[in-house]
């Protein structure tokens, strides 16, 4: 025990210490204090048989992040949860687990194979106060790692690798999944800003809850399982971890849905990137370097976020009712709104892009899935999605009778009912997407039943059924129109009653267009 006499004489050194330091700090002129120290550590260090590894939260460029600092943290986080006097408190993993650090200038000891370490953590002020444009420096921290010279080899060779490795395995087990979005480069400037903003990924979707045919989600799941346990394989055979996927199909299939599910799976984290706010190439790449192993990197709509194929400059079109046509269409409305704001601001090209996917800067970080989604898989530019590039090509289409059931199992909790067996033949019959089904399975109020939501679904379904049935009246004639233009050969009646699908009086009572209506467009003559 110190007795109170002691205690008084440490602690006015103590002051007298801090005091002399003060003055120091005042009114030595900065040169001149960096002279001082630097000498004054060459004296000690000739006397001094300890050896100090400092490991910064900021390295190279000021702007990254680095990687064993946060990795030591999360080592440091055990051991100093039992030893240090300070601790700073942290919640992860939805607020479900409580994660302690030491504070700074705490200090804990280590032990390995016999060797005693001591790590400290300490901080540095930033070095100026000047008024910036910029947002203002803040302090960067460090962990000071101190041994005896004598254990240079064991703690240089092993014990750092150890503490690499167990931090890792400690921070994949505390961490809370995000997902990232990239901020617009005017934000990107500033000590601390990040290329990427964030929020907790709590997507809830899975491959159980996926509605699609089970043989082709269960060889999804293999495929990733396979890429997750491949880093000695890809090593071996020479290429970077990562995969690509392309997932297709139309609006309303699962396509998102099937990202978060295998985010959920992996438990990766997602980084989704949104490329028309990506100015040129450069910025593409900066974005990439950012990234962090262990995620999936999406790019949605890719058709649309770029005009990357060249192809897409629209042609003016010369036929007025396919324009019309494109002008109702949903999916080609949202292409266009986003071609036009991708024009005015975007420059990555697709050559940036490919490099984006598989240039050697795509190798760094490892455990990289990148994902692209398409509406339209035959506009995209054959180099961007070629095996290698995108290595999986997964269709996702209308809902057929075996992912109806996933759906059922999942809003009603149905495993079977006399109404499937009709559900299951107009499922053939038509073309209806997985959310439209699921939206017409979900009851409107408490008092609707299983069996209501079914006959609910049912009238959509044939409701869809009928409206497939005109449209496809209307297309056969404006077809006939084409050719009888083009030609003058078949009349518009002769090509819709080839098709078998209906009479000239059907196409007439369904409102479809009237043979006068057709006489007066010169089309075909009565009888
Ligand atoms: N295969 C599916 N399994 C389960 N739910 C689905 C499936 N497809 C769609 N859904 C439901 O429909 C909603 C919309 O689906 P999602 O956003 O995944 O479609 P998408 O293919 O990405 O569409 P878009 O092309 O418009 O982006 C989802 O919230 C989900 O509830
Ligand atoms: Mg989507």
């Amino acid at each position: 025990m110190i007795s109170g006499e002691i205690w008084t004489q440490l602690s006015s050194a103590i002051t007298g210490l801090m005091l002399a330091w003060v003055m120091f700090e005042r009114y030595f002129p900065y040169q001149l204090r960096v002279y001082l120290e630097k000498y004054s550590q060459k004296l000690t260090s000739l006397v001094n048989p300890y050896i100090q590894i400092t490991f910064h939260e900021f390295t190279g460029e000021r702007f990254k992040r680095s990687e064993a600092f946060s990795t030591i943290r999360s080592y440091l986080s055990s051991n100093s949860s039992k030893n240090a006097k300070r601790l700073k408190a942290d919640v992860v993993n939805k607020s479900q687990s409580l994660v302690l650090s030491m504070d700074d200038y705490e200090e804990v000891t280590d032990v390995f194979n016999g060797v005693k370490v001591w790590w400290a953590s300490s901080k540095k002020a930033p070095k100026t106060q000047a008024i910036s444009f910029y947002p203002a420096a803040e302090e960067s921290r460090f962990y000071k790692l101190t041994f005896h010279k004598s254990h240079r080899e064991i703690v240089t060779e092993k014990y750092i690798e150890h503490v690499l490795k167990e931090g890792k395995a400690i921070a994949v087990k505390n961490r809370q999944r995000c997902l990232y979005t990239n901020n617009p480069s005017e934000n990107w400037y500033g000590w601390k800003s990040t290329k990427w903003g964030h929020v907790v990924f709590e997507h809830p979707a899975t491959f159980d809850s996926l509605a699609m045919e089970t043989k082709k989600k269960e060889a999804i799941k293999k495929d990733l399982i396979k890429f997750s346990k491949g880093k000695d394989y890809y090593a071996k055979i020479g290429k970077a971890w990562k995969r690509g996927y392309l997932l297709y199909g139309p609006p309303g299939t699962g396509k998102s849905t099937m990202i978060a599910a295998m985010a959920n799976f992996l438990d990766y984290d997602v980084y989704d990137l949104e490329l028309t706010t990506v100015k040129d190439n450069s910025e593409l790449r900066k974005l990439l370097i950012e990234t962090t192993g262990k995620s999936i990197i999406v790019i949605e709509d890719i058709d649309c976020s770029l005009d990357l194929t060249g192809q897409r400059k629209k042609k003016e079109k010369d036929d007025k009712d396919d324009e019309a046509d494109k002008e109702k269409d949903p999916i080609s409305k949202k292409k266009k709104e986003a071609e036009e704001e991708s024009k005015s601001s975007s420059k990555v090209t697709l050559s940036g892009l490919l490099n984006f996917i598989d240039g050697i800067w795509s190798a760094c970080g490892g455990e990289r899935i990148i994902v692209f989604t398409t509406n339209y898989v035959d506009k995209l530019d054959p180099a961007l999605i070629r095996r290698g590039r995108m290595d999986k090509h997964i269709e996702l289409s209308y809902c057929c009778f075996e992912a109806f059931k996933v759906l059922a199992k999942n809003y009603l909790e149905l495993e079977s009912h006399e109404l499937f067996g009709k559900i299951e033949e107009l499922l053939g019959e038509t073309k209806m997407s997985p959310a439209d089904v699921a939206e017409n399975l979900m009851p409107n109020s408490d008092e609707e039943d299983e069996e209501t939501c079914l006959k609910c679904l049912i009238e959509a379904l044939e409701a869809s059924k009928e409206e497939a049935r005109k449209k496809s009246v209307e297309e056969a004639m404006l077809k006939a129109k084409k050719i009888e233009k083009e030609n003058g050969e078949a009349s518009s009646k002769d090509v819709v009653q080839e098709k078998g699908e209906i009479s000239a009086d059907e196409v007439k009572e369904n409102g479809v267009t009237s043979s006068e209506e057709v006489k007066e467009n010169g089309v075909i003559t009565e009888g």
